[in-house]
């Protein structure tokens, strides 16, 4: 992340605060088809098109919405790294809801179910990551503001999603998958070799987003957690070829799920 864009998004962050009043210390980026999540919450919208420094996202099921209340921020839209941006473009999310005065962080995605006791509809709590896209968030000179390091130049990820956020979400639903997330580039899915490979690896889902968000987020001092809805059978595990389309419309059906899940964890993690 370069010093300059960063104090460009913390500026326009700083605007948006002062244009609504808002300062909220929890904040959330939906997955694929998550949209309808955001709008269990009477909030300010915020166009990404109004947010110059933002990049447009291009993808199905991604709207390109900040949606603020003074307890909340959720970017209703991110950016991946196969739609062509760079690695700064696509943790701006997570800049900017820091910027806003997020401490803590809900990352959501559509994941494809490589472990065999995932099926789709499942909600998986992640427990960990590995990183498959190439590149690391914080490559390139430390950034500073103000002449200070906005954080630590080897930034420790041994423990990068909230073990307090995955107890209080198993306890808020009984029925919910725990497991490694892997993220790779896209735009293809994967062969079914390439998902021998991951589960080898120890990988349980498998997506193009979410882990550069993390290890910014954490790179910046917030606290993470994280859920992946399983909208498929990873490839080579079911018997259906995979399109976006489906990703996008398993995510719209289980929202309800997700909405009453996420609602009983933004409660909590705005008391705790
Ligand atoms: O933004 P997320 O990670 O939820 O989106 C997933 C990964 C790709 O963008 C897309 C593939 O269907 O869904
Ligand atoms: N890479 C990848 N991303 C996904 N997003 C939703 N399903 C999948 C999948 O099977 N693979």
């Amino acid at each position: 992340m370069k010093s300059e864009f960063i104090a460009d998004v913390y500026h326009a962050a700083a605007e948006i605060s002062k244009t609504t009043g808002y300062r909220p210390k929890l904040g959330m980026i939906l997955g694929s088809g998550l949209s309808s999540l955001a709008e269990s919450y009477e909030c300010t919208k915020v166009p990404y098109g109004d947010i110059p420094v933002l990049p447009k996202p291009t993808v199905e099921g991604h709207r390109g919405e900040l949606y603020i209340n003074e307890d909340i921020a959720i970017c209703s839209g991110r950016f991946h790294y196969y739609e062509g941006h760079s690695p700064d473009n696509v943790v701006s999310t997570v800049a900017l809801l820091k910027g806003l005065g997020c401490e803590r962080l809900i990352v959501t995605n559509a994941a494809g179910g490589i472990n065999t006791g995932f099926s789709p509809g499942d909600i998986m709590i992640i427990e960990d990551h590995i990183n498959h896209l190439g590149f690391n968030p914080l490559m390139g000179p430390n950034p500073q503001i103000d002449g200070t390091d906005l954080g630590a130049r080897f930034p420790d990820m041994s423990r990068v999603y909230s073990p307090a956020f995955a107890a209080k979400a198993q306890e808020l639903d009984g029925d919910l998958k725990q497991g490694v997330y892997i993220a790779v580039t896209g735009p293809s899915y994967e062969t079914p070799a390439e998902i021998r490979a991951f589960s080898a690896m120890g990988a349980d889902a498998v997506g193009m987003s979410t882990v550069p968000e993390a290890i910014f987020a954490r790179y910046l001092g917030m606290e993470v957690g994280g859920l992946s809805l399983i909208t498929n059978f990873a490839a080579g595990l079911g018997h259906e070829e995979l399109h976006h389309d489906e990703v996008v419309e398993i995510g719209r059906k289980a929202a309800d799920r997700m909405k009453k899940l996420v609602a009983g964890l933004v409660d909590w993690w705005l008391k705790e």
